[in-house]
């Protein structure tokens, strides 16, 4: 398969090294779009792929085109890459927010696929859902869920609407875990360790705790309390976050992930 990416960043370059390692693409089928010198000359050192300065008119020689630009970029995005998609190719949106149905209306091109990845797409343990908008066929749709489960797992959902719920959930995780970590690490910190040791006990009890979950029979309630022993020290530390609502402020959090999604579908 022959894939343009526009919008070389995080993402994008995280999608390009999977489907490389992966010999899902080989690199004289990949092109990457720059859209400064600098950054040309940088993805160049990288060798993952012929790279261009601007979405040329070689951007439609290729059967997918990946657009991973901030949602913000999009529309100037567009305007060039309207006039030169082509009736065969896919387009393949990573974008938090923007619906199917703009993607369509500014590129003037109906076959768009929107996905929503996580950043653990970098080591091949990524989260993606993904939608397809009508008038693409089971056939191309695989093969791009090909190319996505290179980078971990995916989830089709046949309600677009869900992708914003998706990106707040799955999108955004990642940030939330480490922000919970991190603040597990402080605690460790002021409790009297160093730093790499409350990294270092934090990070073995994530790990654990996440393959105790995933091989436990056991519900997540059942699991917290066979670790909440009565009148416990567990327990004291449960009654502190559900007196200031940590469950609410993360449900909250992620709500407002969600609308913000909503908004950026807006531009
Ligand atoms: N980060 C994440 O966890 C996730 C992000 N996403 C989505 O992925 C998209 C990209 O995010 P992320 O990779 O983090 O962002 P980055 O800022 O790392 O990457 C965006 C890239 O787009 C490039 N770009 C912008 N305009 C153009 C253009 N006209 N032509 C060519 N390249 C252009 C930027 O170039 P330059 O370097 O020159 O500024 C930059 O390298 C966003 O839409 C986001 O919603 C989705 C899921 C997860
Ligand atoms: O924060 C964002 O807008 C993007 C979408 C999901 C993760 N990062």
């Amino acid at each position: 398969m022959r894939v343009a990416i526009i919008g070389c960043g995080n993402m994008g370059m995280a999608y390009a090294k999977s489907f490389l390692q992966n010999n899902l693409v080989k690199p004289e089928n990949m092109l990457l779009v720059a859209r400064s010198p600098a950054r040309q000359t940088e993805l160049e050192g990288r060798q993952a792929g012929r790279v261009v300065l601007g979405i040329t008119q070689e951007v439609g020689l290729y059967d997918l085109v990946i657009v991973a630009v901030k949602p913000q970029d999009f529309s100037a995005v567009a305007r060039e890459l309207r006039d030169v998609v082509q009736p065969h190719q896919m387009v393949l949106s990573i974008m938090a927010g923007i619906p199917i149905a703009r993607l369509q209306q500014e590129l003037a091109h109906p076959l768009i696929i929107r996905a929503m990845p996580n950043t653990p797409a970098l080591i091949g343990l990524g989260m993606t859902a993904y939608a397809a908008a009508e008038g693409l066929t089971v056939r191309q749709i695989r093969q791009v869920e090909n190319l996505i489960n290179s980078t971990g797992r995916a989830v089709f959902l046949e309600q677009e609407n869900l992708l914003d719920a998706a990106t707040a959930v799955s999108g955004s995780g990642p940030a939330y875990f480490f922000y919970i970590v991190r603040a597990m690490i402080e605690a460790g910190r002021q409790l009297g360790f160093d730093e790499a040791l409350a990294a270092q006990l934090v990070k073995q009890t994530m790990l654990g705790s996440f393959h105790l979950l995933n091989n436990s029979e056991k519900s997540l309630d059942e699991l917290i309390k066979a670790v909440a022993s009565k009148g416990g020290t567990t327990e004291a530390a449960l009654t502190v976050f559900g007196e200031r609502d940590l469950a609410g402020a993360l449900i909250g959090g992620i709500s407002a992930a969600e609308r913000r999604a909503g908004e950026l579908s807006k531009g």
